[in-house]
């Protein structure tokens, strides 16, 4: 084990998730937030969200001393050795491009402190350009000067797996701009885990796009299989028999494949905005068109469950009773940025419906954001007495649900199954009218 000293500033799903594995791999490390409840309970070993494994592996390697946190960049700047940034890089209000003041306040927060040799690893979403901008502030502002080094490496890790996905990546990607950079990062991740795990060294420009070319590559593969839903609904096709033909093809690969409600979280449509703002300042906004349709066709499909539930309550949705499963934008997750459940929620709300939502993990973070919907803490309590029940997160305990069980509970036997997980045929054979995205 290397002794170099690593930080991590921002430490929200991502950089505390890459705080808590780096301490797993025996490094000692400093996370930074500016939020200090967050810091707080991190110091407290509790895991300010939810994500499967992290809350134990955070509490074990706050106990044994090789992790902590601070609210300073001061702290920060004496004690790393490679500093990683992890601070959110949202979409502007109103606008596609990405906000970037959280990236601008972390550089010049800490640069002015760097007294000693460094690299500073770049991990958050950014518009391409961005790291080489950055690297000319930390050139100004470090008093150690050019000994303070700026590289990209971009993070892959899906909420839910994010564990595992930092601790089994795929592949690394350097970004860097000398080799000193390349040998600091082969040695950060020179563990026993990432052995065989394909590193790509590259530029900073190709570094910084390959993230976002991955996630208009996977917003794609989701829009697309969404774009043949579409179809099949108007042609009588079964879109998940189709999903399973097409992904036998190995070219094609039945990953991320699934036809449903459509993508949503802090990352893919947000990232897909970005990258169509980014590309027209570059004057290459022709190239990304396509995104624009991959965009349109993912929020569809949010219109399209609202109507088949309208569809089924008849059209009478002033003061029908809608049990809603699922808030989060994915299951696994407490996260509600950008959730397609709770635009379905809410929309079928503005239209004088009844809603009652639950989700295991992300009521409270809903609420904050959606605070008019009303929460219950149980499948029971949001199915008692509806119209129709949405299934919107594919939450193991929605799909695993005994169709003749919640059959006794409700109103009226509709369901939309907004993400094509639950059995058809069970749910069928129960009495339920079940309607899906894509299917007959
Ligand atoms: N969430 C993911 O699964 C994931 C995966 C890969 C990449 N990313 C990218 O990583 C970045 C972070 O995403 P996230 O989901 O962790 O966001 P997040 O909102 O959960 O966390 C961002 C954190 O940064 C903190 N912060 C803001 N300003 C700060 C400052 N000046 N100094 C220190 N901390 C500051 C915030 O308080 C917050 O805790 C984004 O660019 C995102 O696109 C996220
Ligand atoms: O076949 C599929 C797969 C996913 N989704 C939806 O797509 C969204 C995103 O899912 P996923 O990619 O699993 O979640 P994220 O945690 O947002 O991860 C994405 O965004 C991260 C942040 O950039 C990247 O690091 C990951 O590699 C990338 O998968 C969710 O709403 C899913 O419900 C589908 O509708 N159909």
């Amino acid at each position: 084990m290397s002794d170099l000293r690593i930080t991590v500033l921002g430490t929200g799903y991502l950089g505390a998730t890459h705080a808590v594995c780096m301490s797993a791999l025996g490094f000692e490390v400093l996370g930074m937030d500016v939020d200090k409840a967050k810091v707080d309970a991190l110091n407290a070993g509790e895991l300010p969200f939810y994500e499967p494994g992290l809350d134990t592996l955070l509490a074990e390697q706050i106990a044994t001393g090789r992790l902590s946190f601070t609210t300073s960049y001061e702290e920060v700047a004496a004690f790393g050795d490679v500093h990683f940034i992890g601070v959110g890089t949202p979409q502007k209000p109103g606008e596609n491009a990405a906000d970037m003041r959280f990236v601008d306040a972390v550089v010049d927060g800490l640069a002015p402190h760097l007294e000693r040799p460094c690299l500073i690893a770049g991990k958050s979403t950014v518009p391409v350009g961005t790291a080489e901008r950055l690297a000319e502030r930390i050139a100004e502002l470090a008093p150690v000067g050019a000994a303070a080094e700026l590289c990209w490496n971009p993070e892959f890790l899906r909420e839910g797996f994010a564990v595992e996905d930092t601790l089994h990546p795929d592949r690394l990607v350097f970004g860097v701009r000398s080799e000193h950079a390349e040998q600091v990062l082969r040695t950060v991740y020179a563990t026993p885990i990432s052995e065989g795990t394909p590193v790509v060294v590259t530029d900073f420009a190709t570094a910084q796009l390959v993230k976002v070319a991955a996630n208009s590559f996977l917003a794609t593969k989701i829009s697309f299989i969404n774009a043949m839903a579409e179809v099949c609904e108007a042609a009588g096709g079964d879109v998940v028999t189709l999903a399973d033909a097409i992904g036998y093809d190995a070219r094609i690969g039945r990953r991320f494949l699934n036809a449903g409600l459509g993508f949503g979280g802090g990352c893919l449509p947000k990232d897909i905005r970005a990258f169509m703002a980014r590309a027209g300042e570059l004057g290459a906004d022709q190239a990304l068109t396509f995104l624009n349709e991959v965009d349109a066709i993912n929020m569809r499909r949010r219109s399209r469950t609202v109507d088949l539930a309208r569809e089924l309550l008849g059209g009478h949705v002033l003061g029908a009773r809608v049990g809603v499963l699922g808030a989060a934008f994915k299951p696994d997750s407490d996260d509600i940025r950008d959730s397609p459940a709770l635009a379905v929620a809410a929309s079928l709300q503005l239209q004088g419906a009844r809603v009652a939502v639950y989700d295991p993990q992300a009521n409270a973070n809903a609420a904050r954001v959606f605070p008019t919907l009303r929460y219950v803490g149980s499948v029971v309590e949001a199915v008692a007495d509806a119209d129709v029940v949405l299934h919107l997160t594919e939450w193991r305990e929605f799909r695993d649900l005994d169709p003749a069980a919640v059959a006794s509970m409700v109103h009226q036997r509709n369901i939309v199954d907004g993400r094509n997980a639950l059995d058809v045929e069970a749910w069928r054979a129960a009495g339920w009218t079940y309607r899906s995205l894509g299917r007959p």
